[in-house]
């Protein structure tokens, strides 16, 4: 084992951004494949589209009522409402073909075509029929009712940029687009593996000093969640034989993530193979939770080694490995606290934290074994080396 007193040759005690470099640094450039645009969630565009149609396709009704020319209808009011003679009707699909005259109105549908002659709705609530052929306006009609042609998008305006996350909002434009299919990157194949000795699946009776392996699941589920495809390699034991065993069964994948036996102990086999029979790109990350993260290579594959406490794996997924994998940015925003955040002198922290009424509050329980600190929490709350934060300073978090 590598004592704390050698020197290493590589770099440690990295920042959490050189780490997320340094990870993305060793990813393959993914070739582009075409999929129909009803799979593509959280998949990434590798081309840009264009739209082929323009949205809306005509000037159209925003509102069920009637369209009118606004002119005509300035005056209207409760007490004094105005008469307008109804000559047709536009409905989505059978829009009114002929020109709308002064003093004359159409019925007309949310989505139909405005036809000429008028440019404004008045919604059914404020109307009432004044026999067969004539309506009341009991307020006037409005210009800012009517959507149109264009006013979403333009046919052949480039609209989605390539490299854009396919969010369920986005998947939806694509198709709003006019695209039935739509070229992505391939998914990243990346293989997952767990370590420990204590480390037994769900289900299964539990012996004292066991766990049950709650990371491979959250970390599998965070690597679906980010598109990715998942190479599950299942548990190995802490030994280096067993280890080197399962990773060799990664053939294919782009990249191995593993959980556990990276930090301090003698029993952390995983960070062993790296730095003995491996290759490390850097070890321990300037961060809590999360220190331990090694990142290095085995046989020309990538291997990022993810500390085994279970906040520890996740919150370092989610500040450095799934936007160093699906190159997409942590989003944060500023929030004000409600309580007092601690600070560390040489470590970012990302403490746990629950918003309400607008502000932050500390989760309370803050050790990196309390798994419900993390699926209870709603933000980590981003407090940079040094330190502290007090009550009412704003802060960045990231959400979760
Ligand atoms: N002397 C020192 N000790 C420790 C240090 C240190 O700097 N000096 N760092 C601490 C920090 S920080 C972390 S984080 C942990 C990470 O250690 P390892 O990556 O070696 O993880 P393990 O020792 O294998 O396990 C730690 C903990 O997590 C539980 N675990 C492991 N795998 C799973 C799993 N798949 N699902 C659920 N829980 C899991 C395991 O039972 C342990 O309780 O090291 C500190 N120690
Ligand atoms: O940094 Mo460790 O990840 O605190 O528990």
């Amino acid at each position: 084992m590598l004592s704390p007193m050698s020197q290493p040759t590589f770099p440690m005690h990295v920042s959490v951004t050189e780490a997320r470099e340094m990870l993305a640094a060793l990813l393959p450039a993914l070739d582009t494949e075409t999929v129909p645009v009803s799979q593509a969630l959280g998949r990434t565009l590798a081309a840009p589209l264009a739209a082929r149609v323009s949205h809306p396709s005509a000037t159209e009704s925003a509102l069920d009522g009637i369209a009118a020319r606004e002119a005509d209808t300035l005056t209207a009011g409760k007490e004094s409402p105005v008469r307008l003679r109804l000559v047709g009707e536009s409905r989505a699909g059978v829009p009114f073909e002929g020109t709308v005259g002064a003093g004359q109105c159409v019925r007309i549908y949310t989505g139909a075509p405005l036809p000429t002659g008028v440019d404004a709705i008045c919604p059914v609530e404020e109307l009432q029929d004044d026999g067969p052929e004539h309506v009341l306006l009991r307020r006037p009609a409005f210009p800012s009712d009517v959507r149109h042609e264009g006013g979403d998008f333009r046919a052949g305006e480039t609209v989605m940029a390539a490299g854009l996350w396919l969010s369920a909002p986005r998947v939806a434009l694509a198709a709003a687009l006019g695209h039935a299919h739509v070229p992505v990157r391939r998914r990243l194949r990346v293989a997952l593996l767990s370590t420990g000795d204590e480390v037994i699946e769900p289900g299964q009776a539990l012996k004292p000093g066991q766990v049950y392996d709650s990371n491979r699941v959250g970390l599998s589920a965070m690597l679906q969640e980010s598109g990715c495809e998942v190479i599950e390699l299942g548990h190995a034991p802490d030994s280096p034989e067993a280890l080197q065993a399962a990773i060799g069964q990664a053939g294919g994948a782009d990249v191995l993530l593993t959980s556990g036996g990276v930090s301090m102990g003698r029993y952390d086999f995983m960070r062993d193979l790296l730095i003995e029979r491996g290759r490390v790109a850097f070890w321990k990350v300037r961060m809590r939770p999360g220190g331990p993260a090694i990142l290095g290579g085995w046989n020309g594959l990538p291997v990022f080694g993810l500390p085994g406490n279970p906040v520890s794996s996740l919150v370092v997924f989610h500040v450095i490995v799934r936007p160093a994998l699906t190159g997409q940015p942590v989003q944060s925003l500023k929030l004000r606290t409600a309580t007092p955040f601690r600070g560390l002198a040489d470590k970012t922290a990302f403490w746990r934290g629950v918003i309400k009424g607008g502000e932050v509050h500390d989760y309370g329980q803050q050790g990196s074994g309390i798994l419900r600190s993390l699926s209870d929490a709603d933000a980590l709350v981003i407090v940079p080396e040094g330190g502290p934060v007090a009550a009412g300073e704003t802060v960045d978090v990231v959400l979760l």
